[in-house]
């Protein structure tokens, strides 16, 4: 089997030992082998993208605006192909897999187009005679820490920002994905990057990631993954004053109102909380249903359940894919037994499955007669499984969508023009949908969320130069 390498320094080399990327809907497919680097390769990437950064800073914008134009062409061209990659490698469906890899090509398509649009201030000075100027510079040097459950479009969204403003990268995706990232790297290569201004390290987090965050030469690190994680990695990017952005979990509520549209309040709810196999941070795991049409609502959500079909992400009838990996699959399982445990009523589905091959299949999990109070409504799963909370009325339904530690998106289902328009001033979420599932976003507008879903400068859109660039005051006698 050919050993997929690392990119380093404009050169293909080979790692200090090598990990199997396994098809997590048939664990007899391994689609390939993926060099590993160690903390010294890393700091090899690190060196090579500090060193490149004088001059890559000074390239034109009309430079880096071809070259990420390149980048999204060549990834709209292989759609279909990097889509097959990546439903193999992380398992969701195929229509799925292809829309993700569309969304890597158009932020990169966006990113080429927005460096052009990059403008500073001129402003008179409160002294007299003088002129103030603000503009944007490269941050530098940034790491990138990526999780599996978006193999191409998170790496897209951080890298094409990063080169669009000026800065370096060194990109280490999740281990778990390797084959969607180094694609990614090889568009990115053929399309003309300089030498040493992009960089793939493969390798494990704790050693590769942990390198990257605490080397002093990369002055930023974009992070996407979990709370535990995060934290750390904020803890000592602050320790040493480097910029870190971290986006998180979420405990992301649907509030279905009385009188919501029942198909709209349904497909909402299916496709926030189970496609993707509940595998977004976006994902809806929390239905928060008013009295009057709770039991409709569940009634209907069972029947449309039943019409789902749990398989291999490659086959057309497929609507879920499986689980990414044993562990998930055994974290998932483990909160159905929380959840019965608690108190919660299961009424559909939530155990293992087995196909015709050895995969990690679950069948999407439903409970009712939740509280808020329990863990299953406290902490993110990442799987197909999710909740319903019965609410008195509007005013409740708001109190228990904000009542978590979380703030990244949350959605609201109704036909009420007063109640959504205070759900979107008073729901404390950095992101706000209405009638509209709690997952898939646009990317040109800002992404992120509060409280413990995210922290620092937002991701996506004009508004992640606020991350990239670097802000500098100057004073001019005139
Ligand atoms: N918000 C989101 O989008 C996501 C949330 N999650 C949540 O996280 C849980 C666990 O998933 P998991 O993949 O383990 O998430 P992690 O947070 O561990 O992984 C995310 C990224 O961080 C890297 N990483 C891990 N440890 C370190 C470290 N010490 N220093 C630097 N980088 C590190 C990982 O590398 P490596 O893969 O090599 O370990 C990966 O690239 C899920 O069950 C889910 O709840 C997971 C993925 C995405
Ligand atoms: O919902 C989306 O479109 C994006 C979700 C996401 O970025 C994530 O789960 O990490």
């Amino acid at each position: 089997m050919t050993i997929k390498k690392n990119y380093i320094a404009g050169e293909w080399v080979e790692g200090v030992s090598t990990t199997r990327n396994v098809n997590p809907a048939d664990t007899s497919d391994i689609i390939a082998e993926y060099a590993t680097a160690d903390a010294e390769q890393t700091k090899a990437a690190v060196d090579a993208a500090r060193a490149a950064f004088p001059a890559w800073s000074q390239v034109g914008i009309q430079q880096r605006s071809e070259l990420l134009d390149r980048i999204g062409q060549a990834i709209l061209d292989r759609k279909q192909e990097l889509g097959e990659l990546l439903a193999r490698e992380e398992g969701k469906s195929l229509p799925e897999a292809v829309g993700e890899v569309g969304r890597a090509g158009q932020i990169f398509k966006y990113f080429s187009g927005e460096v052009l649009q990059m403008r500073g201030e001129l402003q008179p000075s409160v002294r007299p005679g003088l002129d103030a100027s603000v503009t944007r510079e490269p941050l530098g040097v940034i790491g990138m820490i990526t999780p599996w459950n978006f193999p191409i479009a998170i790496p897209a969204w951080k890298i094409a920002p990063a080169l669009a403003y000026g800065n370096c990268v060194v990109f280490k995706p999740a281990e778990l994905v390797p084959g969607s990232a180094h694609a990614l790297a090889e568009i990115i290569v053929e399309a003309g990057v300089p030498s040493g201004v992009f960089n793939l390290v493969m390798g494990p987090g704790r050693v590769v990631g942990d390198v990257i965050v605490n080397n002093t030469q990369v002055d930023g690190i974009s992070f996407t993954g979990s709370v535990a994680t995060g934290r750390n990695i904020a803890a000592a990017a602050v320790g040493r004053m480097a910029k870190v952005q971290l986006e998180m979990g979420g405990k992301n509520p649907l509030v279905v109102l009385d009188d919501a549209d029942l198909n709209t309040a349904v497909e909402c709810a299916i496709n926030g909380a189970f496609f993707s196999t509940g595998q977004r941070c976006t994902a809806s795991s929390r239905l928060i249903v008013t009295e009057g049409i709770h039991d409709h609502f569940v009634e209907a959500m069972v029947d449309r359940l039943k019409t789902l079909k749990v398989g291999n992400p490659l086959d057309a009838a497929t609507h879920i894919g499986p689980v990414v990996d044993e562990r998930q699959l055994q974290q998932n399982l483990n909160y159905v037994e929380i959840a019965k445990e608690e108190g919660a009523k299961l009424i559909f589905g939530g155990e293992q499955l087995q196909l015709e091959t050895e995969g990690f299949f679950q069948q999407p999990a439903l409970f009712v007669d939740t509280t808020s109070d329990m863990r299953i409504n406290r902490e993110e799963v990442f799987g197909p499984v999710a909740t319903v909370i019965k609410a008195r009325d509007y005013e409740h339904a708001l109190e228990l969508a904000n009542d978590t530690e979380f703030g990244l998106s949350a959605g609201i289902v109704t036909q009420s023009l007063k109640n959504s328009t205070h759900f979107k001033r008073h729901s404390q979420a950095g992101m706000v949908m209405v009638n509209v599932p709690t997952a898939g976003v646009d990317y040109h507008v800002p992404f992120g969320g509060r409280k413990g879903s995210s922290y620092g400068a937002r991701e996506q859109g004009s508004y992640a130069r606020e991350f990239y660039t670097t802000v500098k005051t100057a004073y001019t006698l005139a």
